[in-house]
């Protein structure tokens, strides 16, 4: 039994950051994100009875023993959900250039699991795919739906609340969402743990709970009304947050670098020009930028001309998960 699957990756306006459930990956907040055209990653998996293990391909290499275990994890999970116990072959290709700055987990996992569940002959909604890709990978639970999602956290201790949904189809609102690559070769702390040391030991972290929900209904009410300033000023707000939780952590981190700083200030230089923009930045230096459609090309061109910036990638609002003819 075959099925391939697509998925696109997603960048957090109002970001999960810290679980309340590491097993079950329940997080301590809802999250909000913008589903991207650019980048995405598509699967391919057949369930044979003729395998004696899984096999895990990506980008067309046979993926090291780390990264087939977590496959073999997810795949684990799939097997238990539909009562069945063969084997796979996975093959996933990443359109997700690592040096895009974005995370390919989460279309990893999106994709993995519509393909994985088809496979194994399982007629999943997109709610369950959610929550099954949420066990993948936390974000990878909004990359089931296009354009702008909605995490719920949940307050249910199986998780069976904790799933994404779409708040507004992709054709509603076009932002464009420029992916600023800068130069950076320090070992970051992944978010996986850089979530958990700061849940744990940072006194910061109150703060963030404090207000997140607060952040994540006045993002919904922007978008509801289209109203951009309302929105880049509490997605900036945002990130700065997320961020500042770390800095209290023990050990303390850092994601940002010189050149995270110097995007920011210019960011905020363009909207003092006159041309709305607004940062949000994840679990490393790159920074995302965000404005209208009309002033795409202006801000690319401003952001390409900073020393430290590599690559500039821009995107729109993009596509749920689909499924390709085998
Ligand atoms: O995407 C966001 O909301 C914000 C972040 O990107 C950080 F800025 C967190 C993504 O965390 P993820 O990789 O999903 O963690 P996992 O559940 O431990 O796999």
């Amino acid at each position: 039994m075959e099925a391939i699957a697509k998925a696109h990756t997603n960048i957090a306006l109002i970001k999960y950051w810290g679980k309340r459930d590491e097993t079950l990956f329940l997080p301590m907040n809802s999250s909000l994100s913008i589903t991207l055209d650019r980048f995405y990653t598509t699967t391919a998996v057949q369930f044979c009875s003729c395998l004696n293990k899984d096999v895990f391909l990506l980008n067309g290499q046979i993926a090291s023993e780390a990264e087939t275990m977590k496959i073999v994890a997810f795949l684990d999970h799939v097997r238990n959900i539909a009562g069945k116990n063969m084997y796979a072959i996975v093959n996933s290709v990443n359109k997700v250039p690592t040096a895009a700055g974005f995370a390919s987990s989460a279309s990893g996992f999106a994709a993995l699991a519509a393909a994985a569940t088809k496979a194994i002959g399982m007629d999943t909604d997109n709610k369950t795919l959610s929550q099954i890709a949420r066990q993948g990978s936390g974000s990878a639970c909004r990359s089931i739906y296009g354009g702008y999602v909605e995490w719920q956290k949940g307050e249910e201790v199986d998780g069976s609340d904790s799933f994404a949904k779409p708040i507004s189809d992709k054709q509603d609102w076009n932002l464009s969402v420029l992916s600023c690559l800068v130069a950076s070769n320090e070992k970051k702390v992944l978010s996986r743990e850089g979530m958990k040391r700061t849940v744990e030991t940072s006194p910061f972290y109150k703060g963030w709970l404090d207000t997140v929900e607060k952040d994540l209904v006045q993002a919904k009410r922007a978008i509801a009304e289209r109203d951009f300033e309302m929105l880049g000023t509490v997605v900036e707000a945002n990130a700065l947050k997320m961020h500042a939780t770390t800095l209290g952590a023990n050990p303390p981190f850092m994601y940002w670098q010189s050149a995270t700083l110097e995007v920011m200030e210019h960011v905020q230089q363009l909207r003092t020009s006159g041309i709305e923009a607004y940062f949000t930045i994840d679990a490393g230096p790159n920074v995302k930028v965000i404005c209208h459609q009309k002033d795409e090309q202006a801000v690319l061109e401003h952001l390409a001309t900073l020393p430290s910036v590599q690559n500039v990638y821009l995107c729109h609002p993009g596509p749920g998960i689909s499924y390709l003819p085998d």
